[in-house]
């Protein structure tokens, strides 16, 4: 076993049956192993990437007082800004050296679910920046396209049927998340041990690196930055759904660097009322260990603990 994360080449998923199941096969491997992956040729445009994490220098770069008007305690749902030191991901180690900015799924003002007041659904907020609008919504939208992809390697992988994981995700509680850790004097948590909490987190980094994954015999492992890939990582409601066939791996952010770190997340969670029961293919002997749960329900459970600053909120 290397201590390197696998590499995968998403090129082929689109070339038909065999291209599907190399790819399916080798995501299946990595997903049952150590949970994570850099997906690479993974058909979102780098340019889009690039201007994606322009505008995030441009709104952390914001005077605090104006972040502040559109925090995560006012617009709800979880989206909006979260200030330095307001989260702690690991509580026993303490709050993350870290400010984020999340943008949920768009919705109109209109819309039944947002009418109705159902979890997670609330109108994201928007900084006074042209352009921020539509290039994080872009992103936004081509990193739910590519998680799709990937689910349909997934149900390859695992014996579904391909559209298995789509009817699951027709209204995600997807999050893009711009991070911004500081430049630290010395080691510090920007984002303490965590597992995360969806299906899966496509994660773009700057060059200044400081991902760490903990394999299962303990081992921390770096993720060092890959221009252009996304890190790719399996989260507890995968995990849950799989039956701990996929696992959701520990990771954390140790920005040692004398430069400030940015990061964007994508966390793409199912519909709010998918139910989340573990899939037959996966239940061996044991039987399934998880009881099957909503969406929303295990989604708030997480975020609940990783806010112990925060009034709770969703
Ligand atoms: O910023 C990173 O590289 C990872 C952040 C992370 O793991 C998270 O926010 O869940
Ligand atoms: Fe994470």
């Amino acid at each position: 076993m290397t201590d390197a994360l696998p590499v995968i080449d998403l090129a082929p998923l689109d070339d038909g049956e065999k291209g599907l199941a190399d790819v399916a096969a080798a995501i299946g491997a990595a997903c049952r192993d150590v949970g994570f992956f850099y997906a690479v040729n993974h058909g979102v445009p780098r340019a889009l990437i690039d201007d994606a994490f322009a505008q995030s220098r441009r709104f952390f770069a914001l005077p605090l007082e104006a972040k502040q008007t559109i925090a995560m305690d006012v617009v709800g749902g979880n989206r909006g800004y979260s200030a330095l030191m307001r989260e702690a991901l690991d509580p026993a180690q303490g709050p993350d050296r870290k400010e984020a900015f999340n943008v949920g799924l768009d919705l109109a003002p209109d819309d039944p679910d947002l009418v109705a007041g159902k979890p997670f659904r609330a109108l994201n907020a928007w900084p006074a920046l042209p352009g921020f609008r539509a290039t994080t919504l872009g992103y936004f939208d081509a990193c739910a396209a590519l998680a799709l992809r990937i689910h349909r390697a997934f149900a390859h992988d695992l014996g579904l049927p391909l559209d298995f994981f789509a009817s699951k995700f027709r209204k995600p509680m997807a999050t893009l998340r711009l991070l911004r850790y500081p430049a630290a004097a010395e080691d510090a948590a920007g984002a303490g041990e965590h597992t995360d909490y969806g299906n899966i987190t496509l994660l773009a980094t700057d060059d200044v690196g400081g991902l760490q994954a903990r394999r299962r015999d303990g081992r921390w492992i770096d993720a060092p930055p890959r221009p252009g890939a996304f890190v790719v990582n399996i989260g507890d409601c995968l995990m849950r759904w799989t039956n701990d066939i996929y696992v959701s791996t520990p990771h954390r952010v140790v920005n040692a660097s004398p430069r400030e770190r940015f990061s964007i997340a994508f966390f793409f969670d199912p519909d709010p009322e998918a139910e989340v029961a573990a899939i037959p293919s996966c239940v061996g002997q044991g039987g399934a260990k998880y009881p099957p749960i909503l969406a929303a329900d295990h989604l708030k459970l997480r975020l609940d603990g990783s806010r112990p600053m925060e009034p709770t909120e969703g």
